[in-house]
């Protein structure tokens, strides 16, 4: 993959490309009796995946990369920076505002609903909901069938079809947002500061000196509402099924079935979204989420009924020495880049030296996190996903998305025993799957 020079990008030949691409995933569609993408509110949610979609998926990244150049070309440049700084952040917030109020669950999924009915249902006046939906409408976020009425596209449906978009819109413009307009801040009041507290976070947030993202997380509430964040983050993690960060891609990056009847630790596991799907897939294993304890009652509300012998919680801090003994394989998803080198590292040996002693010869630990791309070697949709990723680290935590040198380079640092020896990156992944094994 090369990335075009400025001077070849032009309205012509980018139209040309967007028309050929688009003619390739209409005609893969087609063929596979696969419904079309719409902004209808019937419309399906997501395109196909798997190894069997390559050729479709490789036309729509092509494809979302000319629209947005042509979409710069058609702005032209003045117009296009001055509208990105006035505009953008907008087009944010009416949807923390949507989530935030419930108003993507009050719209009725078919027909419509006047303003004056809707402003009834929630705690918004007639006034507010029509100056938010006329800015969301601009970009194809619910619409006007008809004057003084509201309706779904599938664009607002996609909150109301998947629940835990709602939760990741609270977590990444309720609070990162706010965080994320402060960057600049830090880096005048921290330098170049790799400390986990000296982030742009903790000055949007006021948060107390030396408290960090998990700590307010943890703590943020009184009474039973005490540790409300850490939920909904848990929650907002079961969205992370799509998007270049399908959980089906865990699967596909390690040879889970050759482990037969094991025991898989998932560190830092969440809600357990993605040892429910190990567990569906690979009926042998036996996995093990290992969280905060605030995040286990979203675990018991997402866990089936007919896993619940093979997926448990239990809560651990992994600032601390790993319990668990029998682990043939311990999962990170997520949870590395989490945080600065000085603290992967020390995450990284708890796990060697548990409390029953060191991990046994042979026992593999499994990372899957990004490894951020040589420049223009992805496509560039899922190379914004690692930079994104990387920005967002660098707000909240001080934390990054690391280099494959990096990881080699963290793993060395943290024990010679540990030999990273596969680096596998699903077709359509932002995420690596890594494969690291401890040899005594
Ligand atoms: C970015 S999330 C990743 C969650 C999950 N692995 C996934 O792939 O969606 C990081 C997780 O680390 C957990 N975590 C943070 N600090 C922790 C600690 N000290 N001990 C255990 N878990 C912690 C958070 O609660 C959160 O669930």
């Amino acid at each position: 993959m090369t990335t075009r020079a400025p001077k070849d990008i032009d309205l012509a030949s980018l139209a040309d490309s967007i028309s050929a691409d688009a003619k390739t995933i209409t005609d893969i569609l087609n063929q596979e009796k696969l419904p079309q993408p719409t902004l209808s509110a019937c419309g399906p949610m997501k395109y196909p995946g798997g190894p069997e979609m390559a050729r479709l998926q490789e036309a729509r990244m092509n494809l979302l990369t000319s629209a947005w150049a042509l979409e710069q070309l058609a702005a032209g440049p003045q117009d296009y920076i001055y509208w990105q700084a006035y505009s953008a952040k907008h087009d944010l917030t009416v949807l923390n505002a949507f989530a935030r109020f419930g108003v993507f669950e009050a719209v009725p999924t078919s027909g419509d609903i006047s303003y004056v009915d809707l402003a009834a249902k929630l705690p918004l006046t007639e006034r507010q909901l029509r100056r938010l939906f006329r800015h969301a409408m601009t970009k194809n976020v619910f619409y006007e069938p008809r004057p003084d009425h509201v309706a779904h596209t599938s664009l607002s449906m996609a909150p109301v079809k998947k629940r835990s978009l709602g939760p990741w819109i609270n977590h990444n413009l309720g609070e990162i947002l706010p965080a994320s307009s402060r960057l600049a801040d830090a880096i005048e009041k921290y330098g170049d500061s790799q400390e986990p507290n000296e982030v742009a976070l903790g000055i949007a947030w006021n948060l107390e000196k030396g408290k960090g993202l998990f700590d307010w997380f943890k703590n943020d509430g009184e009474g039973s509402r005490k540790g409300w964040r850490a939920r909904q983050f848990a929650e907002a993690m079961e969205s992370m099924d799509g998007g270049g960060h399908d959980v089906q891609f865990v699967a596909e990056g390690f040879d889970w079935g050759s482990l037969g009847e094991a025991i898989v630790i998932d560190v830092g596991g969440s809600s357990g979204h993605i040892s429910i799907s190990l567990a569906e897939k690979f009926p042998a294993l036996r996995l093990v989420v290992q969280d905060l304890p605030e995040v286990e009652t979203a675990f018991d509300a997402l866990v089936p009924d007919d896993l619940k012998s093979r997926v448990s919680f239990q809560a651990h801090n992994f600032m601390e020495p790993q319990p668990q003994e029998d682990a043939k394989v311990f999962l990170l998803r997520h949870v590395l880049h989490d945080w600065p080198d000085g603290i992967a590292v020390q995450i990284l040996r708890n796990l060697i030296t548990g409390e029953h002693g060191v991990m046994k010869d042979g026992t593999r630990i499994v990372v899957a996190d990004n490894v951020m791309p040589l420049k223009g070697t992805v496509p560039t949709p899922i190379e914004r996903l690692t930079t994104t990723a990387d920005l967002q680290m660098w707000t909240v935590l001080n934390a990054l998305e690391r280099r494959k040198e990096d990881w080699i380079e963290l793993f060395k640092q943290v024990d010679e025993r540990l030999d990273p020896v596969a680096f596998f990156q699903p077709e359509g992944s932002s995420d690596t799957v890594i494969e690291v094994v401890f040899c005594k």
